[in-house]
């Protein structure tokens, strides 16, 4: 998988490149170029935006600048465009695993009020667009989401993970929250592991398991139960 992420920023990405997702890179799972916007700027301020048509607070990112850029990166093939933006669809894990089946990402990392609205109808001509929010707040720009995205979608990547059982297994891959867990010591602050997680008995513990993590999302997350595919739930966890 290609990765390229825009933004006046560069430097905000770096912590991509280390832990997992650095290995990852070096191990040629996937590439990560970063670009700086303001590359494409022709202007001695290097300037990036400009007053909110229609007057408001803030600014907004320049089409001229945005246009040059994704023309220059776009020009080899037809990527997906992410633009993170609190207006987005939301991103979950399912558009994780769907993002990491593309061959190429481009990011696009708003500041100020955001990106004006044509940079993203022109990309469209041509490529798959997507506003996406990584949660109902808001942030001073695009990084930080794309860093939650990008290490989101990488886990998924085949190789990238040492136990791609840990990608089957973690929260929402099967549509409910992750339950609980314990390592050693067997008792810790008086506070002891489940006797079950100890039993050996394999069949009660994946029981368990699951009985917690129905648990944890009719607390936590009911709108997963009630987004659960017909017939995900079993006589025993309609029980619970
Ligand atoms: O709040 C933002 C500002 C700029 C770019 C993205 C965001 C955002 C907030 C939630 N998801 O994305």
């Amino acid at each position: 998988m290609r990765i390229d992420v825009v933004t006046i920023f560069p430097e905000y990405l770096d912590p991509l490149r280390q832990a997992l997702l650095g290995r990852a890179i070096d191990r040629g799972l996937l590439t990560l170029d970063v670009h700086d916007l303001r590359a494409w700027t022709h202007d001695v301020h290097k300037a990036v935006d400009d007053s909110p048509y229609g007057g408001g607070p803030g600014m907004v990112m320049k089409p001229q600048v945005w246009g040059e850029a994704l023309d220059e990166l776009c020009a080899s093939g037809t990527p997906r465009l992410v633009v993170p933006t609190p207006a987005g669809r939301p991103f979950t894990q399912a558009v994780a695993r769907e993002y990491a089946a593309q061959p190429w990402l481009v990011f696009a990392c708003g500041r100020y009020e955001g990106i004006d609205q044509r940079v993203l109808d022109d990309a469209a001509r041509r490529m798959p667009v997507d506003e996406v929010s990584i949660g109902d707040y808001v942030l001073v720009g695009g990084e930080v989401a794309v860093m939650v995205m990008v290490e989101a979608v990488a886990r998924l990547l085949p190789g990238v993970l040492g136990n791609p059982a840990s990608a089957e297994q973690d929260s929402f891959s099967d549509g409910l929250l992750e339950g609980p867990s314990y390592t050693r010591p067997e008792v810790w602050r008086d506070l002891a592991v489940p006797d079950v997680l100890r039993s050996g008995n394999h069949g009660a513990i994946d029981r368990w398991r699951r009985d917690q993590a129905l648990a944890r999302t009719f607390h936590r997350r009911p709108d997963l139960l009630d987004a659960l595919p017909e017939g995900a739930l079993d006589k025993h966890d309609r029980a619970q």
